[in-house]
């Protein structure tokens, strides 16, 4: 049009690199830093705006689940939450494989400090197998979905008697846009000490990535014990969506 500068052609979107390569450029020896300082660390940008609306929007497709949870009949909180089912959607299964070596490096560090026994192969493969042979053999990815005055109580996600340490949950709205509130918050019980808490400052598409049960912390006198328990304080306004990726399978 006379006057007005031509529009740029639009080019096309740059195609969305695997989870693999996004898991792979970020830091993760400072990652690992955060992990053992702090229990959590968090991983910024990990999914797209779009991918992350594309992810809540399976929430009411029944077919990629293999349950459905409402927090307030087992006195988990208020909200609800839906267990992927086997297969995973393309994006989490990569995610998941490709996070789990990069933990599991953190997980070992720390069972060796704690004294436990235990050492996590190297691929997420052999883990699940080891699941599987103790009989834990359910996917536990999940998608929760929280509305207002919804929370989730502070809890561990172990389910069974092998358990990954480490865990990720992936912010998938955006806060003050979408909800308000529904802070992610992780406490730590510290042996005759009181609680530390932290409270996990996420954007739309950011990952954290945190203890489930216990980790080491480096006192003056050698290595304690910690016990860990994370939740959501109470969503004000909005609604709120988020993915778990749990790397153990369930009983
Ligand atoms: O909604 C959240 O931020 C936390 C969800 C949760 O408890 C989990 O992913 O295990
Ligand atoms: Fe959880």
């Amino acid at each position: 049009m006379p006057g007005h500068p031509r529009p740029q052609p639009v080019s096309p979107p740059a195609p969305a690199s695997s989870g693999g390569d996004r898991i792979a450029a970020y830091d993760w020896e400072g990652l690992a830093q955060e992990l053992d300082d702090y229990g959590c660390a968090v991983l910024g940008g990990l999914l797209s705006p779009e991918e992350c609306r594309g992810i809540a929007d399976l929430y009411d497709q029944e077919r990629h689940f293999r349950s459905h949870i409402h927090m307030a009949r087992h006195g988990f909180g208020r909200g609800e939450y839906r267990y992927f089912a086997y297969p995973l959607p393309a994006l989490i299964g990569e995610l998941r494989t490709a996070l789990y070596p990069r933990l599991a490096a953190t997980a070992n560090a720390w069972n060796e400090r704690m004294g436990i026994q235990e050492a996590y192969p190297a691929a997420h493969a052999d883990f699940l197998k080891a699941c599987h042979a103790a009989g834990q053999n359910r996917p536990t990815p999940l998608l929760l979905q929280y509305g207002p005055g919804d929370f989730n109580c502070l809890h561990q996600d172990l389910y069974g008697d092998l358990a990954f340490p480490i865990q990720v949950a992936i912010l998938l709205s955006q806060p003050g846009r979408d909800f308000t509130g529904g802070e992610f918050v992780l406490t730590e019980q510290r042996p005759r000490m009181q609680s530390r808490v932290e409270v996990v400052p996420l954007r739309q598409g950011d990952a954290v990535a945190f203890a489930v049960h216990n980790r080491p912390v480096q006192g003056s006198r050698g290595s304690y014990r910690v016990n860990l328990r994370h939740g959501v304080s109470r969503v004000r306004s909005g609604h709120r969506h988020t993915v778990g990726l749990i790397f153990h399978d369930a009983r």
